[in-house]
């Protein structure tokens, strides 16, 4: 039984909580077991403009502070939220149902690392100077000004701490907006930012559905806006921020390729297809949904895979022997079992699985299809869920080619032993992330983003500064200035 997290208010702005309780009501439950976990309301305009104008005003002090200050700040509230991690990974447990084996290790910490990183980065963000004979010219680092955040309910304390940590290093100022499925964590952070020193305005968070994201998008004192979420959402957002000209990171959805050679470690690569499709119960972007296996070792590969994944252990994910929890809600749970309808309609061999779990709740079995052509929906379509599906291949050049031909193009994934064909892979892959014999790892000193359909922009390493400042150039004259005439 979860306790009532109920926060102080429902937004933070300008340091401290704000509510409204003339907004649409937003209640958040836990996945396990359907109980309210707290009871919030969606901005009003009034908030939205109350938080625009918070970021707005303290944009140009916190500009104006040196990058070392900007990072000291960035990296006592990592520390912070290093202090208090189990609590914040049960909040995000009870906000998620995903186990609390996983969020005490993937969730706040990864949010840390990201804080910690860019703070560390802060004090070198520099322009250049460029000698142009005897005039020279330098570039000037400058923030964009109020940026906007706006997250997906997969990984939220994550998501909020990967859009806020570069925009802050960078001088930026934030109005996040979490998912309306997962409200709580992001109001921690600010929390945590405040306590560590964030002077107010900085870091504000709004609660709201998709027409408060609508509100911070169209407005015009926003300069840039980072969206985690689904492509059909990138793209509306996309193109509303086209109409102010304003920049975008757009981290969107997947249906990303695992090829596993018949070289591979084997042991290894079963790992890593259980890790890339029922890790937080298949809810995650980058996973490795089509797995292509080369046809001499798919039936043992299938055995090893089905064998391993029975001994998943589905339960209360506050019990921390518990791996594999709910799906976040009803109607992901109802999506993921209408895919794995298509996917029996279609023709496609259910290995494992299939069903909801008989715990009862939003439970989806971890499931496993064989026999899955390139053609099929479950195939070709984002999931998100715990759903993994076999493609036999023979060669290279086949299973390249067909891995590629997807709109999406977030990650790729290859096994071998053979390196020089691992690198051949990968560069052939049309993919923003890509990992050789391994799945899923997301560290902060490496730009993670997607390509096509999936995305633009990258978060995380020295790469996201690029996408939250902007470069003014300086040509110096040293000598006369002629004219024809
Ligand atoms: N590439 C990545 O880094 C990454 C990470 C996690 C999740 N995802 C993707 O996110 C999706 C799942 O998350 P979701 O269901 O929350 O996605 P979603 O697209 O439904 O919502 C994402 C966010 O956008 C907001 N939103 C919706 N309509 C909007 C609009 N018109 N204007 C502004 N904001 C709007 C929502 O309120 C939410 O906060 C999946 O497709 C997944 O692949 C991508």
């Amino acid at each position: 039984m979860p306790n009532i997290k109920q926060p102080e208010a429902s937004h933070y702005i300008n340091g401290q909580y704000v509510e409204d309780n003339a907004g649409t009501e937003l209640v958040t439950r836990y996945p396990a077991t359907g109980e309210v976990v707290a009871s919030l309301y969606a901005a009003t305009n009034s908030i939205v403009d109350h938080a625009l104008t918070a970021a707005d005003a303290a944009r140009a002090s916190w500009a104006a502070m040196t990058g070392s200050e900007r990072g000291r700040i960035l990296r006592k509230a990592a520390d912070i939220i290093r202090e208090r991690n189990r609590e914040l990974s049960v909040l995000e447990t009870l906000d998620t149902g995903k186990p609390l084996q996983e969020t005490l290790v993937a969730d706040a910490a990864s949010g840390a690392d990201c804080l910690e990183y860019f703070g560390a980065i802060a004090a070198g963000l520099t322009g250049e100077h460029i000698q142009l004979g005897k005039d020279f010219a330098y570039t000037i680092r400058e923030p964009l000004g109020v940026c906007v955040g706006i997250g997906a309910w997969n990984y939220p304390i994550q998501i909020a701490c990967w859009k806020a940590a570069p925009a802050l290093a960078c001088g930026n100022t934030l109005v996040f907006k979490p998912s309306e499925m997962t409200p709580l964590s992001a109001l921690k952070l600010a929390e945590i930012l405040t306590e560590a020193g964030l002077p107010d305005g900085v870091f504000n968070v709004i609660q709201g559905y998709g027409e408060t994201g609508g509100a911070l998008v169209d407005d015009s004192r926003v300069a840039k806006v980072s969206l985690t979420g689904s492509v059909p959402t990138g793209r509306k957002v996309y193109a509303a921020a086209a109409k102010g000209m304003k920049h975008v990171t757009m981290e969107l959805g997947g249906k990303s390729p695992l090829l596993i050679f018949d070289d591979a470690s084997l042991d290894d690569a079963v790992s890593a297809a259980i890790n890339a499709n029922f890790y937080s119960s298949g809810q995650i972007c980058s996973n490795g949904t089509r797995v292509f296996v080369q046809k001499g070792i798919l039936p043992e590969f299938l055995a090893r895979v089905k064998e391993r994944t029975q001994k998943a252990i589905i339960g209360d994910p506050l019990d921390e022997a518990t791996n594999f929890g709910p799906m976040i809600s009803q109607a992901q749970f109802d999506i993921t079992l209408s895919y794995i309808q298509k996917g029996i309609d279609e023709g496609a061999t259910l290995v494992l699985g299939g069903k909801a779990h008989h715990k009862g709740g939003l439970y989806v079995e971890p499931t496993i299809f064989s026999d899955v052509t390139d053609d099929m929906s479950i195939a070709r379509e984002e999931i998100f869920g715990p759903v993994m599906s076999f493609l036999p291949f023979d060669t290279e050049e086949e299973a390249l080619r067909r891995a590629n031909d997807t709109e999406f193009g977030l990650a790729a994934g290859v096994f071998t032993s053979d390196l020089t064909r691992a690198h051949r892979v990968v560069a052939a892959f049309e993919a923003g992330t890509c990992w050789i014999n391994t799945y899923n790892l997301t560290p902060i000193e490496m730009p993670f983003g997607g390509t096509k359909a999936s995305g633009v922009g990258r978060e995380n390493a020295k790469a996201a500064i690029e996408h939250y400042s902007e470069l003014k150039s300086v040509y110096v004259g040293m000598g006369p200035v002629e004219a024809a005439f």
